[in-house]
């Protein structure tokens, strides 16, 4: 396939636990998570241009094209290298919004990633994530590329392997706003601090669960339907849950038992992100 037609993976995230262990002076909250892709991804393909114009083929309904996180990505790698071209980005958009599996996130980082390669800027893979973190703190991961339990307020990463297990996601009909919940009076924000060892040992509470749940009847259902298969948890601050699986049969039978009430994907963790596999098929 030609540069230009490529097809780069924006993939979604999980959260497979998120521990709220304090806050700073500027009101961002220090997590304690984990993170693990999964094999459901946006797509985007980029048309580098000589004019200095960055555009998007297809604005996603509800976002300004300034506002989106690809159009932001691509503005702020130009506007720190000084580079004179442009791009025009087509995304093929798969993941909900607002989902808490990060594919606002995941597209501004698969636009750093891709564009360093095709504008040739040649920029190390932590100087993207550093430029990540101003778009949001969930970018630095999607551009670290690797399963990863993050501290900080997820910018601060160590490489983990987590079992790559079968995966349903279940998005109830609503979009929760990650700076409602984190405003609430009544989130925890004071967890103890864990180790690895212990998230491993089944430790997998997410702080967020109670607020989330309580402002979101439809997320409390999604969770009830999910639990009668396996365990079932929260991504983020939501609105998606998830249980995960030991085989692919028994992730299916519960993705096609489920009530259909909302919608649900089957898929699968991985450990490293499709990104990277992309990059270097280039
Ligand atoms: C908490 C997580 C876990 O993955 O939730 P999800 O968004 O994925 O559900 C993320 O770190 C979210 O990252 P992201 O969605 O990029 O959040 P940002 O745009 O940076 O922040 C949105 C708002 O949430 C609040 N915020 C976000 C992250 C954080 N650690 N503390 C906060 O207090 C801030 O008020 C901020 O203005
Ligand atoms: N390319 C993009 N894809 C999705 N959302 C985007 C994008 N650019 C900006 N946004 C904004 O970011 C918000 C959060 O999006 P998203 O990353 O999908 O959710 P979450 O952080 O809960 O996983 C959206 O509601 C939208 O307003």
């Amino acid at each position: 396939m030609s540069e230009v037609n490529k097809r780069w993976p924006a993939p979604a995230k999980l959260n497979l636990m998120l521990r709220i262990v304090g806050q700073r002076e500027d009101g961002y909250h220090l997590l304690q998570t984990v993170f693990q892709f999964i094999d459901l991804c946006d797509w985007l393909v980029f048309r580098p241009i000589s004019d200095s114009v960055i555009s998007l083929r297809n604005p996603l309904p509800g976002v300004p094209e300034d506002q989106d996180l690809t159009y932001r990505a691509a503005r702020l790698l130009k506007d720190e290298t000084g580079y004179k071209g442009g791009v025009v980005i087509e995304i093929e958009k798969h993941l909900p919004m607002g989902g808490g599996l990060g594919g606002g996130s995941s597209d501004a980082a698969t636009t750093l990633v891709a564009l360093n390669d095709l504008w040739r800027l040649r920029l190390s893979r932590e100087r993207l994530m550093q430029l990540g973190l101003r778009l949001g703190a969930d970018v630095p991961i999607f551009v670290f590329g690797h399963s990863a339990w993050a501290e900080g307020v997820g910018e601060v990463l160590q490489e983990i392997e987590v079992p790559e297990k079968w995966v349903v996601v279940l998005k109830p009909d609503c979009h929760v706003d990650t700076k409602e919940i984190f405003s609430s009076k009544d989130l925890t924000r004071d967890s103890k601090s864990i180790k690895i060892a212990d998230f491993i040992a089944g430790q997998h509470q997410n702080d967020c669960l109670d607020v989330v749940r309580k402002f979101y009847p439809s997320v409390d259902g999604a969770l009830r339907e999910l639990s009668d298969f396996s365990e079932a948890r929260l991504t983020g601050t939501g609105a998606c849950v998830f249980a995960q699986f030991d085989t692919e049969l028994a992730a299916k039978k519960a993705y096609l038992s489920l009530s259909r009430k909302w919608q649900s994907y089957l898929c699968k963790g991985m450990n490293r992100s499709p990104l990277y596999s992309s990059l270097n098929d280039a």
